[in-house]
């Protein structure tokens, strides 16, 4: 490694150069050899100036999951004469890693690429505020599929989850189901316990509803306002049936006090039902506007019951 400083001019430029937070270096491409690294490699990795000798120095001090992208990438772009960046961990002498970003300059005499000039910068807490950034925002993607009082899906997270079962249904020519459970008498039990027990009323069904189906490709989701959806893949209309029931009677189970209900001391639901087996002409809106009427009669014949078609 030549250290020469032969004039005033160059010291003055090689002290800039060793005080800035970024790490100069600079490298002969025929013989791989580093001509020059600066003194800050030591503090930020641990690695000694000295030590840094030959590009494979930098290629053996690359993290294992990085080395073999970042050095073919940084070699082929010198070799087309390209400056370029690359971000890494770089291993420290203690075992750690730190993550660099190194911008490369490649020079080149007659087409031929005859060094690189090169400076890396520490860049750990960007990485750390970058990976709490991609945290942060599966965090608020999650909160955007759910429903804000119950924690349960919303309707956002059913539509979409409605869309693409029913393309999988239609290809493989499964049924359908779909169950709407909506809270009786739910306006006389806000009027008389006040919003605030009213809220914790339809919190409470959610969960209990939450405990009906049983697959994980199931869906249970608040539709809006005391109006609950649970969507069934591949289920017959036996199945959802069946589920159905398990629906109304899990909240008659939870024995919530509803003193105004027309059809029971405790909180019902009334629930309908309806299953597809869908052809390319089969509009996805059938399907809940199906269960919809479907409810609608149950309300009619008296509450606390299930209709199906
Ligand atoms: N506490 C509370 N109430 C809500 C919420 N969303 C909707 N509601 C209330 O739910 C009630 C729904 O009333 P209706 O649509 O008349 O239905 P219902 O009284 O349950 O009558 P049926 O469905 O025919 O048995 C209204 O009073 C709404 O204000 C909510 O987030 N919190």
């Amino acid at each position: 490694m030549t250290d020469v400083v032969d004039n005033d001019e160059q010291i003055k430029y090689k002290a800039l150069l060793e005080s800035t937070k970024a790490i100069p270096w600079k490298l002969d491409w025929a013989t791989k050899q580093f001509t020059y690294i600066g003194p800050q490699i030591e503090e930020l990795l641990g690695w000694t100036q000295s030590s840094w000798l030959h590009a494979g120095d930098w290629i053996d001090r690359i993290h294992a999951e990085d080395r073999e992208k970042t050095a073919n990438f940084c070699i082929s772009q010198s070799e087309e004469g390209a400056d370029h960046e690359a971000d890494y961990r770089a291993l420290k002498a203690d075992g750690g890693y730190v993550w660099v970003r190194d911008v490369v300059h490649v020079v080149r005499k007659n087409g031929v690429t005859t060094e690189l000039v090169g400076f890396i910068f520490d860049i750990s807490e960007r990485k750390i505020m970058e990976d709490k950034l991609i945290i942060l925002n599966k965090k608020l993607e999650q909160l955007s599929f759910q429903d804000g009082l119950t924690s349960i899906a919303n309707r956002r997270s059913f539509d979409q989850t409605l869309t693409t079962e029913w393309q999988h249904a239609r290809r493989n020519q499964q049924p359908i189901s779909l169950i709407i459970a909506d809270i009786d008498c739910f306006k006389p039990y806000n009027d008389y316990y006040g919003h605030l027990q009213g809220d914790d009323c339809l919190v409470k069904v959610a969960h209990a509803l939450s405990q009906a189906p049983m697959r994980v490709t199931d869906l249970v989701a608040r539709y809006g306002g005391e109006e609950f959806v649970i969507l069934l893949p591949n289920t017959t209309a036996t199945a959802a049936l069946e589920i159905a029931e398990r629906c109304r009677n899990i909240v008659i189970a939870q024995q919530i006090e509803h003193a105004m209900s027309s059809v029971s001391d405790v909180v019902t639901v009334s629930v309908g039902v309806s299953t597809i087996t869908p052809t390319t002409d089969t509009e996805q809106s059938l399907l809940f506007a199906t269960a919809d009427k479907m409810l609608y009669q149950a309300k009619k014949n008296g509450r606390n019951c299930i209709e199906y078609c």
